[in-house]
């Protein structure tokens, strides 16, 4: 039997293990999710041994689904919600604390702090980020600020700091190997993504010792092999990007200019630049793409914090849907929103404009306001803050994009993708497979391992649906214009508050 690529996928609400064929078609998937730990209001937390047993169990599953054994995987390709924190016990493996979940605000103070400082120009210009309580760096302070003996224990070598790649990879090798890739390292707050290497000056502000943190890889490279104990027999992982990173490379955005929207948790746009680290002056990040054979490509990325989220919302907060799908039925059964709008700023807002102590609020409400307008109402704030991101996108490239590429799981809601289509007046294209997260890690690690060319990858984008818009432009107008102001509203609420 050919091999197959086994690609890891480690979301926010789910863990996936992905086997893909050699034209890069689905063979197998399984899935689990995991228990989302809320200990106060905008703390959002993981376990990391439940999070690597699940990753263990669905592993296991789609290689029982698939009938095959270790030996018919040729490499292992691992992809991960990104800045999410862990701080671990080198020698036993046992986490100090709770991951702490990159929507997690606790650290905004922090923030405030480094910013009075005047260190925003000095995170722009090195790290690519705006200072913000999203990224890993202050999360990193946090732990060791407030677990009991933490600090010392940094201060001697015992504590190792990961993102979920190096935590995969941790485990999957018995504790062997302590790595993370450059795009993850992107993500913390304490890395130059120009000179590649951890920004002392970041370091030290943020009092983060060196020795805790991984050494930095290509995404694209065998790092290790799994420990014996695991599997079968030992299988090479030899690819490893952010999620977003993975996305934008299975939809085949190879070419400066193209991009495409992740639409999971929260929403994810990411523009290829080339080889040139844009800098936005539109509210948006500059983040490493991914690294292949020493050559970096990097890109403009705008995150949007809560997306499919607000969904899951609809779901298990309100409870007025059973279902994610179910919102285009309900968002159907209406021919508007009666003037209704959903600011989902759950976790404060991220592109454009950066506001921690942004809340969810919803506007224009009226008697005649029902359950439909409001499922319809949130549906459509992923569309318009997409459309934020594109507006400051455009800004920065000074071009106009032609088509965006859409995936992840809300992309399968035809009626948010009509209005996403109508709301950007550009096309938007979902492509055959939609895994395409997991589809870039399968290439990174097949790329590694000689079991794919970067020709055969260029053959594996097939579209699925394009829609394209309908709306009038005065319509258009009209409707943006009524999110902007519910979005201006929302701002600086917690802040107020306190
Ligand atoms: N048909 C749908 N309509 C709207 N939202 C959906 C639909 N299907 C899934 N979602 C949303 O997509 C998200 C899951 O997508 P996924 O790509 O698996 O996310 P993640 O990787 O962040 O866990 C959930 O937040 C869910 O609410
Ligand atoms: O798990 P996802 O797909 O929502 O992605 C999370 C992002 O990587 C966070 O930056």
């Amino acid at each position: 039997m050919p091999q197959l690529i086994l690609a890891l996928d480690q979301g926010t609400t789910s863990c996936r293990a992905i086997l893909f064929n050699q034209t890069g078609d689905i063979v197998s998937v399984a899935q689990q999710e995991f228990t989302q730990i809320y200990p106060q209001p905008a703390w959002v937390e993981h376990d990391a041994d439940e999070i690597w047993s699940t990753q263990y169990a669905v592993t296991q599953e789609v290689l029982g689904k698939a009938k095959i054994k270790a030996a018919d995987v040729a490499a292992i390709g691992i992809t991960n919600q990104r800045e999410t924190t862990l701080v671990w016990d080198r020698k036993t493996g046992n986490p100090i604390h709770n991951a702490i979940v990159w929507q997690d605000r606790r650290t905004a103070a922090i923030c405030d702090r480094l910013k009075e400082k005047g260190l925003e120009d000095h995170v722009r210009a090195t790290t690519g980020l705006v200072i913000d309580a999203y990224f890993s760096g202050t999360k990193i302070k946090w732990i060791l600020d407030n677990v009991e003996g933490a600090r010392k224990r940094a201060e001697n070598g015992e504590l190792a700091f990961g993102t979920m790649d190096s935590w995969l990879v941790y485990k999957l090798t018995g504790g062997e190997v302590h790595v993370t890739d450059v795009t993850n390292a992107g993500r913390t707050m304490l890395f130059d993504i120009k000179k590649r290497q951890w920004d002392e000056k970041m370091l030290t502000e943020l009092g983060v010792p060196r020795s805790m943190l991984p050494e930095v890889k290509s995404s694209s490279e065998v790092y290790g092999e799994t420990h014996p104990d695991l599997f079968s027999s030992p299988i090479k992982i030899a690819g490893m990007a952010g999620d977003q990173h993975c996305a934008l490379f299975g939809q085949a955005c190879y070419e400066k200019g193209q991009a495409k929207n992740t639409y999971g948790t929260g929403c994810f746009m990411l523009m290829n630049t080339g080889t040139e680290a844009m800098t936005s002056k539109n509210g948006l990040l500059t983040t490493v793409a991914w690294e292949i054979d020493g050559e970096i490509t990097y890109a403009l990325e705008g995150a949007v914090f809560i997306a499919g989220a607000a969904i899951q919302w609809l779901r298990d907060g309100l409870k007025i849907i059973d279902e994610a799908p179910d919102s285009e039925f309900y968002a159907r059964k209406v021919n508007d929103t009666g003037g209704v709008y959903v600011v989902p700023a759950f976790a404060g807002l991220g592109a454009p404009y950066w506001d921690m102590y942004a809340r969810g609020a919803i506007f224009g409400l009226t008697r005649g306001s029902n359950k439909a307008h409001i499922v319809r109402a949130t549906l459509q704030s992923l569309a318009y803050q997409v459309r934020d991101v594109l507006d400051a996108m455009q800004k920065d490239s000074g071009a106009k994009l032609k088509t965006l590429r859409v995936d992840g799981g809300a992309s399968g809601n035809d009626f948010l993708m009509q209005f996403q289509a109508d709301m950007l007046d550009t096309n938007v294209e979902r492509p055959q497979v939609t895994e395409t997260t997991a589809l870039g890690a399968a290439m990174f690690a097949g790329l590694a391992v000689g079991y794919w060319t970067k020709d055969d990858l260029e053959r594996t984008w097939q579209l699925g649906k394009c829609f394209s818009s309908t709306m009038e432009e005065d319509k258009r107008a009209k409707l943006y214009r009524g999110w902007q102001k519910a979005v201006k509203r929302s701002m600086a609420w917690a802040e107020e508050d306190e």
